[in-house]
């Protein structure tokens, strides 16, 4: 194929790559430090909140999807309730709009999307089309599923945003393997949804279908519900199960396809990442972008792990409704008591150099 040279010597496929070049450069070393850490987290739950804020009902006046406008107005969306939390990403990435001025905002989101899930091992390499326009407006309120809405609106909503069917619903909340909540229960921070917050495996999807038992923190938090392994230690605060999750993965809509995901780490991976291409133009014509899926960095390998039970729970505390499929024969990690979740991306518990609440 017929390729340019950047001017660092990169070749690409297209000379409107290059400025992704030295983009990506700045993002692992000024905000993500080549870690599937904190901020990595954050801009991957970004690059949702700014795409899905488009409505096919209500039309170009709700909003114009993956168009960088949390960033272009960034007095106005990020302070609707369901993005409570978005500023951490949003305040990381607005300098990078004047250092890389060639960048659109909507470039800017979806491509540091791509760069932070590269940390992540077992990520797919998502695919990254270049060339959102800035000329856009701010996202009206309301376009952005929150943890309380019923399973009924979550897929209303996905579906009038851009088509989305429930089998890519379900695929988009792979996200949720490297995800930890700061304001769902405001006295925790960074309370993660699954035992491996800093690996894009499938556990969540298997701690998801485990009988909840506690909560991490308070109890009953708007949108939260109880989850497998709530004990907390330290700076572990014990693990946090969304309602959301809960309801999409007891579904008859959707619950086959959640459960299709356990253990099966490149069809979960390939999925998500099929689904995140759609996620990340919407707003947008596909053919009217240029294809810089060559200036995403190569993800870091799986760790090829098999998903497990976590130490104090097994297959007697699943709750499992599609009939439909076999669940996995899998192991249960050895230990009396409930293993310690993480808290820092080396495995362990204080990372003081991680900032985990406030602007940046
Ligand atoms: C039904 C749809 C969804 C709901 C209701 C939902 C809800 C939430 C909530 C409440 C949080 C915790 C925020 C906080 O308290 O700090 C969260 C975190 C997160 N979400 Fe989602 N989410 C959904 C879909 C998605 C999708 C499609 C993506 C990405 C493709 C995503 C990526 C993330 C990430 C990466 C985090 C962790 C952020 C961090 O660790 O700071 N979510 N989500
Ligand atoms: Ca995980
Ligand atoms: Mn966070």
């Amino acid at each position: 194929a017929p390729t340019t040279i950047c001017p660092d010597g990169t070749r690409v496929s297209n000379h409107a790559c290059c400025a992704f070049i030295p983009l990506a450069e700045d993002l692992q070393k000024t905000i993500f430090m080549n870690d599937c850490g904190e901020d990595a987290h954050e801009v991957i739950r970004l690059t949702f909140h700014d795409a899905v804020a488009i409505s096919r009902k209500l039309g170009p006046k709700a909003g114009g999807g993956a168009d960088g406008s949390m960033l272009l107005f960034p007095t106005v969306e990020p302070n609707f309730s369901a993005n409570n939390g978005i500023d951490d990403s949003v305040n990381n990435l607005i300098p990078f709009m004047a250092r890389h001025p060639t960048v659109s905002a909507g470039d800017l989101v979806q491509f540091a999307g791509a760069v932070a899930l590269s940390n992540c091992p077992g990520a797919p390499r998502l695919e990254f089309l270049a060339g959102r326009p800035n000329h856009t407006i701010a996202a009206i309120d309301g376009l952005i599923p929150e943890p309380q809405d019923d399973v009924t609106k979550i897929l209303e909503r996905f579906d009038d945003a851009g088509g989305f069917t429930p089998f890519e619903v379900v695929s988009l909340l792979a996200s949720h393997t490297v995800a930890r909540a700061d304001k769902v229960d405001e006295t925790i921070d960074a309370a993660p949804f699954d035992s491996t917050p800093f690996t894009f495996d499938t556990q969540v999807f298997l701690e998801v279908l485990l009988k909840g038992v506690g909560f991490p923190g308070t109890d009953n938090n708007t949108g939260e519900v109880a989850s497998p392994l709530p004990k907390g230690s330290g700076n572990d605060t014990g693990e946090m199960r969304l309602q959301s999750d809960f309801a999409l993965a007891r579904d008859p809509r959707t619950a086959c396809f959640w459960q299709g995901f356990v253990d099966e780490q490149e069809f979960m991976a390939e999925s998500f990442k099929a689904a995140m291409a759609k996620l990340a133009i919407l707003g947008h014509n596909r053919a009217s972008l240029t294809d810089c899926s060559d200036v995403v960095p190569i993800p870091r390998p799986a760790v090829k792990k098999p998903a497990s039970f976590p130490a104090t729970t097994g297959p007697k505390d699943l709750e499992l409704t599609c009939r439909a499929e076999r669940f996995p024969t899998l192991t249960v990690d050895r230990g009396a008591v409930q293993a310690l979740i993480p808290h820092c991306s080396n495995g362990g518990q204080d990372c003081p150099s991680v900032q985990f609440d406030g602007p940046a």
